[in-house]
């Protein structure tokens, strides 16, 4: 089923097995586009199950037919732990998919993690993104000023937090940074890095995929006609251009 909520477009499948099939044909589309187009294509990880669900990318036939030499990997927020940590997101990625593909290395943005403090860590990337801006891998947005990032992929935790932007916080109102950091994080680990919703709300296009009947109340509120209460962070999401949801059934049994 495919419909749309606003200016997103929703699409909902049977199983996760579909999502993942139509999750990979989406990207794969997405970076013929942008590979031909400009000759590169930058795309920004969360952690979580996204990183299993994007698994159809490392099968036939897009292991062979994405040209891998032209992406450009980010990270939407990371656990600030060594990449070698069970809880970083690198890792995570790294071992369900950047070591299946053929990325160049030097094109996979990770976080440094010889900085112990979040806040440096947080400001290193940030000094990442903004160098990358002056070699003219990253663009920025005409419209906010911020990067402008071809493809985020994004997951949702079921209190309906996206990267590490957690209900209540007051990181949700951080209007400056590009890169900011979380010392309280609700969920484990507490110290993280995150990209800010300036930031995301720039890119080009947005996939939020959102699969398991543990997340169906949060997709609900996101996404059900009802009076809204507290605004989750998942409701903040609104990119310049183009928001699709990537659903399985279980998730959306309460829309
Ligand atoms: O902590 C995090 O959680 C979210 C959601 O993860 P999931 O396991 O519920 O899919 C994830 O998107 C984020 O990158 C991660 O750091």
């Amino acid at each position: 089923m495919a419909g749309g909520h606003g200016d997103a477009k929703v699409e909902v499948f049977d199983a996760e097995e579909d999502v993942a099939v139509a999750l990979a044909k989406y990207i794969a589309r997405l970076s013929d586009v942008h590979t031909k187009g400009k000759g590169l294509f930058t795309v920004v990880l969360s952690g979580g199950t996204l990183i299993d669900t994007m698994r159809k990318l490392a099968e036939p036939p897009y292991l062979d037919t994405i040209d891998w030499s032209k992406w450009h990997v980010f990270w939407l927020d990371e656990r600030v732990v060594h990449k070698t940590d069970p809880l970083s997101n690198y890792k995570l990625a790294y071992d369900g998919f950047l070591s299946k593909v053929a990325i160049p290395p030097n094109n996979v943005y990770a976080i440094n993690d010889t900085l112990p403090a979040p806040e440096d860590a947080a400001d290193d990337y940030e000094a990442c993104l903004k160098s990358l801006v002056e070699k003219k891998v990253l663009e920025l947005s005409q419209v906010s000023s911020f990067p402008k990032f071809d493809l985020m992929l994004l997951g949702m935790g079921p209190d309906g937090h996206v990267a590490s932007l957690f209900p209540k916080h007051p990181l949700l109102e951080e209007k400056n940074r590009w890169v900011t950091y979380i010392k309280d994080s609700p969920k484990m680990p507490p110290e993280r890095i995150t990209f800010t919703f300036p930031v995301i709300n720039s890119s080009a296009y947005i996939a939020l995929v959102v699969t398991g009947a543990d997340l169906a109340k949060a997709v609900h509120i996101a996404l059900g006609n009802h009076e809204p209460s507290d605004i989750l962070p998942v409701q903040m999401v609104s990119p310049e251009g183009e928001l699709t949801w990537f659903l399985d059934k279980p998730a959306a049994s309460k829309i």
